[in-house]
């Protein structure tokens, strides 16, 4: 049975504040995105790999998958949120007739590709699997800057991805969100248990924080020169 992977890169990086929509910038001399698609691209438990990419960015992807080589990835544009990213991407991969399908954005190019086998192997019917960081710090809930209340961290996860499912089990709970007019989630695990899947969270065995601002892009390459020394 087949294994699909679905990276999206539909945004606009707007936080990055850059010309360049961030997945097209280079972290220690690659775009961000391509080192989020070798990570599923070079991994023999990975059939089929969709890449999702802002519909203005399409062609220049293209062209820069084939100077690496990554022919057998198919690129499809993004909607105007992530959750209709990766409803396009679903819909692309729905041809592959996969069994499983992991979701990752292209803006974790840090997540360690050692940790698909394990993560797959939490993915069953009814069941999916996320990569997800458990909070270290006291966490306040507040409202217009005025603590309200002090939340118990021991229950709180940081969610990151991938985000791992039954292929038809998400692609219909994207549906149903899409016909219940559900279009805000921020990520697949609220959709999954929306309708009535089971969420098991595993720890990263790595950074696997999103590059979101130019900060983030310094640690990010300060831990890869280590990693790649
Ligand atoms: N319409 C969108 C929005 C986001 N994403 C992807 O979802 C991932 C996580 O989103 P985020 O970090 O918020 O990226 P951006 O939306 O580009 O960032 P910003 O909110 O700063 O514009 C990224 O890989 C991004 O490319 C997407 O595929 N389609
Ligand atoms: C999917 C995600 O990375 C999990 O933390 C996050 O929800 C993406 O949010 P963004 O606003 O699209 O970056």
């Amino acid at each position: 049975m087949k294994t699909a992977a679905l990276i999206v890169a539909g945004g606009e990086g707007k936080r990055f504040g850059s010309p360049l929509p961030k997945q097209f910038v280079k972290l220690n001399g690659k775009e961000i995105f391509i080192r989020s698609v070798e990570l599923f691209y070079q991994s023999s438990l990975i059939d089929c790999v969709v890449l999702v990419m802002h519909p203005d960015w399409v062609a220049r992807a293209l062209s820069i998958l084939k100077n690496y080589g990554l022919k057998r990835v198919e690129v499809v544009a993004g909607g105007e949120s992530r959750q209709q990213s990766v409803h396009k991407g679903l819909n692309a991969l729905s041809r592959y007739k996969p069994h499983k399908v992991m979701i990752h954005d292209a803006a974790r190019p840090l997540f360690n590709a050692n940790q698909i086998e394990e993560i797959l192997s939490y993915v069953k019917p009814g069941k999916g699997a996320v990569i997800a960081e458990k909070i270290t710090d006291t966490i306040y809930q507040a409202e217009d800057g005025i603590l309200l209340k002090v939340l118990d961290r021991r229950k709180l996860w940081k969610a990151q991805t991938p985000q791992c499912f039954i292929f038809e089990e998400i692609l219909r709970a994207h549906e149903k969100a899409l016909s219940d007019h559900f279009l805000d989630a921020t990520d697949d695990a609220t959709l999954y248990m929306k309708y009535g899947g089971e969420v098991t969270l595993l720890s990263s065995r790595s950074p696997n924080f999103k590059i979101t601002a130019q900060t983030d892009l310094q640690i990010a390459e300060s831990y890869l020169i280590k990693l790649e020394e």
